[in-house]
């Protein structure tokens, strides 16, 4: 595989703060994968030396096998919206865009087109000020697009998107895989990333957690996890755990969320101990691996969990 993001033995440190400790991964060509941490985890960091932003105290940060300014045209290599607050508030929208494809070498008349593209030909002459969150997400995108690029990185591109908006957004995305494109996509929400993401880079307290496909993250991590819904929830639980299962109990429900048995073994349970089940099914989540993965290293579970 030739990996179109490589992080080797990625450090930065700002005094006293460990932003990105040691960090190894490569990020696959044509595929999307998700960075996920929680909020501080070091995503933005780790982005910013991948694009000359930032540099690091050690190790490297490559794209396609180089540093960004060793790339002759790096716009048509990569393209990143790090920060939707960076376009500038007094500009119109269409300028914005005309001033980053000047800046890249490409052709001014590229900027409708793009801004055609992220929904925004309506409010084109609009001060980009004035714009909300969500159409300043939509123009800094725009802006990463420019140069037409092979790598899109995107720092948490959904904050502030409604939901449609969120579903536009991950519909491109795919089209930008689709292409042939490697995109690069943060975020601290798993719901985010669940089913659109093909490969995961996994952080957590400026460590990387985890680095592959986000399926084998999920195996890895979750082993089994069975939600059960009975009519002697405390009865049951106690069986499971008897059993060598965890159990957690949804507050005012009567369901269970057992891990370290499987379906059919929490369903003998049930029927040894005539206990009445009306659910049981067998759950494999991104939100739940990340969880598990990132348990003993973040400090924050409550907002992933
Ligand atoms: N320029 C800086 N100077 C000092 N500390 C910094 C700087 N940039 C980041 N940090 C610190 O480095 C750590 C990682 O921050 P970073 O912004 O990379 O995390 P993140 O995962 O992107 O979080 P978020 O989702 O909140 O943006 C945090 O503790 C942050 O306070």
């Amino acid at each position: 595989m030739r990996p179109m993001l490589q992080a080797r033995g990625l450090t930065k440190r700002y005094d006293s703060v460990l932003a990105v400790s040691n960090a190894n991964f490569a990020v696959r060509s044509g595929a999307i994968t998700g960075f996920l941490g929680p909020n501080g985890a070091g995503k933005s960091t780790t982005m910013r030396m991948f694009l000359g932003l930032d540099s690091p105290t050690s190790g490297s940060a490559l794209i396609d096998g180089k540093r960004i300014d060793e790339w002759p045209a790096p716009a048509r290599k990569v393209g990143a919206a790090l920060d939707p607050q960076c376009v500038h508030p007094s500009r119109r929208a269409i300028d914005s865009v005309r001033w980053a494809a000047h800046l890249a070498g490409v052709e001014r008349k590229q900027a409708e087109v793009l801004l055609d593209r992220v929904g925004l030909t309506e409010v084109a002459g609009e001060r980009a000020g004035r714009f909300s969150l969500g159409m300043k997400q939509r123009l800094a995108l725009a802006v990463a697009l420019v140069g037409n690029p092979e790598i899109v990185i995107l720092d948490e591109p959904m904050n502030g998107l409604d939901p449609d908006g969120i579903r536009w957004m991950k519909a491109l995305l795919c089209q930008f895989r689709d292409q042939g494109r490697t995109v690069f996509v943060s975020s601290h929400l798993l719901a985010e990333l669940e089913g659109l993401v093909d490969d995961l880079v996994v952080i957590a307290q400026s460590k990387i957690v985890g680095n592959g496909s986000a399926e084998a993250f999920i195996r890895r991590f979750q082993g089994q996890s069975v939600v059960v819904g009975c009519d002697e929830p405390r009865l049951l639980a106690e069986a499971v755990i008897r059993a060598g299962g965890r159990v957690k109990r949804d507050t005012g429900q009567q369901l269970l969320h057992v891990t370290g048995l499987t379906a059919v073994e929490v369903g003998k349970i049930a029927r040894d101990n005539k206990v009445a089940l009306f659910e049981l099914q067998e759950k494999r989540s991104l939100q739940l691996a990340f969880t598990q993965a990132t348990a003993d290293r973040s400090g924050i579970r409550g907002e992933v969990g």
